[in-house]
C-alpha cells in the first residue's frame, strides 16, 4: 500500500493554497480530485457570475449615457448567445490559469479519483475507470468543496439549472424564475433581468441576501425590486408542463421556460466517509472542526474551504487552506496545532447596488451596548455624477469600547467601501481614528465619514477633533 506524507484530498481553492505551502515541506504529497479540474470560483463561480454581472452593468450604463449627451445608442440590444460566448471564454481563461499548478504535478501524484475513508488511516481512492488503490498517509487535508442544493423532485426535471450548469447554456433564457435569494440568485437574477431576462425571485426566508439590519434590507428590497420582483417568505412548488415548468408560490403561479434554483450549497463532506476513520459526527453529518486549527478533534485529519460548512467564500477558503497546511507540517515534526485568529469577517453581494457586511451583523449585536450611524446617499456629489445615488450604509459601534463592531449596506461601489471599514475594524482603532483617516473629495467614501460622523457624536462628550494635533 502506498503511504505518502500528506493526502489533500480536493484541487479547488482551497486544497491549492494547501498544496502551494506542502510541497515546500515534503515532496512525499498525493493531491486526489475528483472529476474536474480548474476550481469552483473559476469555473461556476466567482469569475463566470462576475462577467455576466459586468455585463450587465456595462448595459444598463448605456441607458444612463443617454442622459448625459451620448446619442446613438437607440439600436443598443443583447444578443443573449454572444454574451453566453463571452463568459465561456473568459471562464475558460481563468479555468487554464487556475489549473496550471496541477498540470505541473508528476502523475504519480496528481490521483483524479474519489478519496474515501475505509479505516482511521486508510482512504481507497477510486478511479474513473472503477479501478481503486488504498493509501495511508501521516497527514490528510480534506478540501472536497461543496454543491448545490436540489430538492431530489427538481434534479431531474429539464429547465431546472443550478450554478453548476447555468454558464453551460448557449444562449440566455426568456423566462427565469429564481428560487432562493441569497447571494447567487441575486447575483445572477438581477443580471439576467438586466439583460432583458424575464425574472421573478422567490425567497422563502424574510430577507435577502442574509441581510439582517430592517432598514438595509428595506432599501435593498426597494432597490433591487427596480430589477425583477421579489416573492419573500414564499417557498415554490414545480410541475412539468408541455412548455416549461409551473411554478406555483403563495396564491401565485406562473409558467416559465427555466428555474435558477439556489437554494444554498451542501458541504461535500459526506463523500468521504469519516464515520469509518472513526470520527464523531453531528446530526447534520459533520464533524467538531476547530475554525483556530481546521482540525478535526484530536485526529490527523484537517479541513478547509466550503467542506466545513462554515464560510463559504473564496479568501476564507484560501486562509483555512493555510491554516490546514502550517498544522499539517507541524505534525510532521511533532510540534502541536497552532491557533489562528479569524480576519475580520466580510461578505457581500455583487448586485447593484452592492449588498454586504463586515464584522457582526446588525442581529447578533445587543441594541442596548450599541450605537448606529447611517448614511443614506441622497446628498454626496460623486454618487450623482454618477448616477448611482441610492443606498444606504449603517454601521454600529460598541458604546464603551468606541470601536466599530460592523455594518451592513447596500450601496453604490459597496465592495470598496466594505473593504476599508473591515481593515479599519480588523486594525481595532476607534471611531475618532477612522476620522482622522484622509477622506478625498469628491468621493463615496464622504458617506462613509457622514456615517462616522454620525457615531462619532453619539460616542464622545466633545465634538471630535477630525485632524491629528502634532
Ligand atoms: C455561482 C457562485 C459564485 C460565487 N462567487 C463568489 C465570489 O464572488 N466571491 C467569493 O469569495 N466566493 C464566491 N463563491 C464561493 C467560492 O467559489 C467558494 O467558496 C470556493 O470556490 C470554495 O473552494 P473549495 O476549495 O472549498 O472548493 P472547490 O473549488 O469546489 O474544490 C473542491 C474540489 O474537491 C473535489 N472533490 C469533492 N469530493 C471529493 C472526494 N471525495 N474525493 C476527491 N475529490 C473530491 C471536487 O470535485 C472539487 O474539484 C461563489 C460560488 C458560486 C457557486
Ligand atoms: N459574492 C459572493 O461572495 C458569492 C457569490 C455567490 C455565491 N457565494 C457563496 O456561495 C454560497 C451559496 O450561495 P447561495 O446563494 O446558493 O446560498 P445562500 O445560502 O446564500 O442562499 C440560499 C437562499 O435560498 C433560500 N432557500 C432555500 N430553500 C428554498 C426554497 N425551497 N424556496 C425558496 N428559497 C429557498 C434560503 O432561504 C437562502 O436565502 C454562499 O454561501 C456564498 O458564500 C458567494
Amino acid at each position: 500500500m502506498r503511504q505518502v506524507d500528506v493526502a489533500i484530498v480536493g484541487a479547488g481553492s482551497a486544497g491549492y493554497t494547501a498544496l502551494g505551502l506542502v510541497k515546500q515541506h515534503t515532496d512525499n504529497f498525493v493531491l486526489i480530485n475528483e472529476g474536474w479540474y480548474g476550481t469552483t470560483c473559476a469555473k461556476i463561480g466567482c469569475m463566470p457570475s462576475k462577467v455576466l454581472i459586468q455585463i450587465a452593468d456595462d448595459f444598463d450604463r448605456l441607458q444612463k449615457m443617454a442622459v448625459e449627451g451620448i446619442e446613438g445608442l437607440d439600436n443598443a440590444h443583447v444578443n443573449g448567445a454572444a454574451v453566453m460566448q463571452r463568459v465561456q471564454t473568459m471562464r475558460d481563461a481563468f479555468v487554464e490559469k487556475t489549473i496550471a499548478p496541477w498540470q505541473k504535478l508528476p502523475a504519480e501524484q496528481n490521483l483524479n479519483g474519489r478519496a474515501a475513508f475505509v479505516d482511521p488511516n486508510t482512504i481507497e481512492i477510486t478511479y474513473r475507470d472503477g479501478r481503486t488503490e488504498l493509501l495511508q498517509a501521516k497527514q490528510y487535508i480534506l478540501a472536497p468543496g461543496s454543491r448545490p442544493v436540489l430538492p431530489e423532485p427538481w434534479q431531474d426535471m429539464p429547465g431546472v439549472v443550478t450554478s453548476d450548469t447555468f454558464f453551460e447554456q448557449a444562449s440566455l433564457p426568456k423566462k427565469v424564475a429564481v428560487i432562493g435569494l441569497g447571494v447567487i440568485g441575486l447575483e445572477l437574477g438581477q443580471a439576467m433581468a438586466r439583460l432583458g431576462v424575464e425574472v421573478m425571485g422567490i425567497e422563502m426566508a424574510d430577507t435577502i441576501a442574509g441581510i439582517s439590519d430592517p432598514e438595509v434590507l428595506n432599501k435593498a428590497l426597494e432597490l433591487i425590486g427596480h430589477d425583477f420582483p421579489l416573492y419573500l417568505g414564499q417557498a415554490a412548488q414545480l410541475e412539468q408542463t408541455d412548455n416549461g415548468i409551473q411554478v406555483s408560490f403563495g396564491e401565485h403561479s406562473v409558467e416559465v421556460d427555466q428555474v435558477l434554483a439556489a437554494l444554498g450549497r451542501r458541504p461535500n463532506l459526506d463523500t468521504l466517509n469519516l464515520a469509518s476513520a472513526g470520527i464523531s459526527l453531528d446530526q447534520r453529518g459533520m464533524p467538531d472542526i476547530d475554525p483556530s486549527t481546521m482540525r478535526i478533534q484530536d485526529s490527523n485529519i484537517f479541513v478547509a474551504g466550503d467542506a466545513t460548512g462554515q464560510k463559504a467564500i473564496l479568501h476564507e477558503a484560501a486562509d483555512e487552506g493555510r491554516i490546514a497546511a502550517y498544522n499539517v507540517m507541524q505534525a510532521l515534526q511533532q510540534g502541536d496545532a497552532k491557533h489562528y485568529q479569524a480576519r475580520t469577517e466580510l461578505g457581500m453581494a455583487f448586485t447593484h447596488p452592492n449588498i454586504g457586511f463586515f464584522g457582526q451583523r446588525f442581529d447578533q449585536l445587543d441594541p442596548e451596548n450599541i450605537v448606529i450611524g447611517t448614511y443614506n446617499f441622497n446628498m454626496l456629489g460623486r454618487p450623482r455624477v454618477m448616477q448611482e445615488f441610492e443606498g444606504l450604509i449603517r454601521l454600529y459601534a460598541d458604546k464603551t469600547s468606541k470601536r466599530l463592531l460592523g455594518g451592513e449596506m447596500i450601496a453604490p461601489r459597496g465592495e470598496h467601501l466594505l473593504h476599508q471599514l473591515a481593515w479599519a475594524h480588523q486594525l481595532n482603532v476607534e471611531v475618532a481614528d477612522i476620522l482622522r483617516l484622509p477622506f478625498y473629495h469628491p468621493n463615496i467614501e464622504e458617506g462613509v465619514r457622514v456615517a462616522l460622523r454620525e457615531l462619532a457624536k453619539q460616542l464622545y462628550d466633545e465634538p471630535v477633533e477630525e485632524v491629528v494635533q502634532a
